[in-house]
Formats: structure tokens, sequence, C-alpha cells
């Protein structure tokens, strides 16, 4: 458990069977947003393949895809009760820009399109693949993921932002965890939310000619820091490889996709 009380997600700590007897019934839909802007419309085939294996499986799930690239949108076939819908988006020159942007678009297809549409929500970054189950013992009001390469390390190493002309500021003597920006899930009021002050405090920001050391996953750890996720996933849903395989990780549920920066992204 956190010490607010939320549970950190691992295997072993819960009874899946339990928690899909209480998700049944309640016939919800997930909705995720998923973004392929450039390059990383390569990513589109292995996350989509892999998500119809392992995530949420005899769940309603609703991808919806932003991409400048529609027509290279692979066909995946998606199993019963699954579907996927392609909202063109205009890409950017900037890779900190693409990624930062998702808060804003997230808020929006909030508000115009998922009410009534979708119960819970999660935003999952492309260039991940899934590997072994990844289900309903994932879904709370708020949801946040440990960073792969800060869980277990001390405050002090976070990589949160520094500065105090930032929005996304948090003094050194402050934070809980290190969350990635790659998974946000929750309840869709909850996650409105969120992406609306990521969004608002990114505004600040730009207004203010200064952008956060690692852009909306900056804004992220502050807006955590003031309102707690309900429900923490351990590393083992976004892990990174390049990390090797330690004890404590009894599976690997989805992990970062290696890949070459200076070759997919738009900028240095
Ligand atoms: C594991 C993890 O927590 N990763 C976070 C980290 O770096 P990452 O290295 O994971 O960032 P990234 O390059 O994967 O970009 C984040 C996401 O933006 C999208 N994208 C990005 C570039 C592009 O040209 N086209 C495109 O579509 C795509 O969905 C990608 O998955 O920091 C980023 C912000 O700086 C985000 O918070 C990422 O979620
Ligand atoms: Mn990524």
């Amino acid at each position: 458990m956190t010490p607010w009380l939320a549970p950190i997600v691992w295997e072993g700590t819960y009874d899946l069977t339990v928690i899909d007897n209480i998700y049944k019934q309640q016939n919800i839909t997930v909705a995720v947003t998923v973004f392929a802007l450039g390059k990383y419309v390569r990513f589109l085939k292995d996350f989509l393949e892999s998500a119809e294996q392992h995530f949420m499986v005899g769940y309603r799930v609703h991808y919806y895809l932003f991409t400048d690239h529609p027509d290279e949108v692979p066909t995946v076939t998606l199993g019963e009760g699954r579907q996927l819908t392609v909202i063109k988006t205009a890409t950017s020159n900037r890779w900190q820009e693409i990624s930062l942007r998702r808060m804003e678009r997230i808020e929006k297809l909030i508000e115009k399109e998922l009410t009534d549409k979708a119960d819970y929500i999660f935003s999952l970054d492309v260039d991940s693949k899934f590997h072994a189950h990844w289900g309903a013992e994932s879904l709370g009001d708020l949801v946040g993921v440990l960073h792969a390469w800060f869980f277990g390390t001390s405050r002090k190493q976070f990589t949160y932002e520094r500065r105090p002309e930032s929005q996304a500021f948090i003094p050194l003597q402050e934070g809980d965890y290190y969350y990635g920006g790659a998974v946000i899930g929750g309840r869709l009021d909850k996650v409105h939310k969120l992406a609306k002050t990521c969004r608002m405090q990114l505004d600040v920001d730009r207004a203010n000619h200064i952008e956060a050391a690692w852009q909306e996953e900056s804004h992220l750890n502050k807006y955590f820091l003031y309102n707690k996720p309900s429900k923490v996933l351990s590393p083992e849903y976004l892990w990174d490889d390049k990390k090797g395989k330690p004890s404590y990780m009894k599976v690997v549920r989805s992990s970062q996709v290696l890949k070459n920066y200076a070759d997919i992204r738009p900028n240095p």
C-alpha cells in the first residue's frame, strides 16, 4: 500500500476471479487513447495486436487512435466487443510538443465524445507492447504507474521539475513516487480533471516560456502529489527491458519497445 492506503498492484496481491465478478456485473466500457504521430505509426501493429491478446480481455474496449497517417493504420482483427476509432490529428515538428499535447486532446475527447460511451479510460504510450495479462485489477478512480527507472530509488533522484518558475515544480523534500507519463487511467471525470489541470499548467508554462524537464510527465507528477492516485500500478505494467528482470518482477505485463530515438523522433 501507499502511505495513503492506495493499493500498489503486483502479481500475487489480488484475486482476479473476485475482481472480475465486480466489474463484469457493471458491464463497463474502457476507452483507450493512443497517439501515433509521425514515425510512431510503426508501433501500432504490435501495440494493437498484443493489446488484443492481453489488455482487458473479456471487456468492452474502445481504442481512440490519434494519428496524422490514417492510411497507414494497420488492419488488426479485434475481439468481440472491441472497436477502434481513428481521429485524424495534426502532428508537430517537436516530439516534446506531440507528447505534451496529449493532455488537451484527452481532455477534449472526454468532453466531446466519451460521456455515456465509456466508464474508464487509459492513456497509453504507443511504443509499448503487452506480454501478459493486464486486466480489471488495474481499474480505479485515478490510476498511475511507477516508472521503471525510479522504482526503489530515493526521492532526490526523481527527475521532477525543480525550477520554481514552472507550474510543475516540486520541492526537493516533497513527492511520493516518480510516476511514468506512459500510463494514466481512471474514471472519466477523474481523468478529465487531471488532463484539464495539466493542460492549463502547460499553458501557463508556455506563456512563461518554460518547458518542464519531462513535459507532461512532470505536470502529471505534480498533479499526483496533490491529487493522490487511488490505485498505483507496479512497474509490471510498464517495464523497461533494458533493466533486465529483477527478482521482484514476477511478470512483465507490458514493456517499452526498444527504439532508436534519432531514427523515429522529428527532432533531437
Ligand atoms: C515510459 C514513460 O513513462 N515515457 C514517458 C517519457 O518518454 P518516452 O521516451 O516514452 O516518450 P515517447 O517518445 O514515447 O513519446 C510519448 C508518446 O507520444 C507519442 N509520440 C511521440 C513522438 C512522436 O514523434 N510521435 C508520437 O506519436 C507516442 O504515443 C509516444 O508513445 O516522457 C514523455 C514526456 O517527455 C512521456 O511522458 C512518456 O510517456
Ligand atoms: Mn514511450
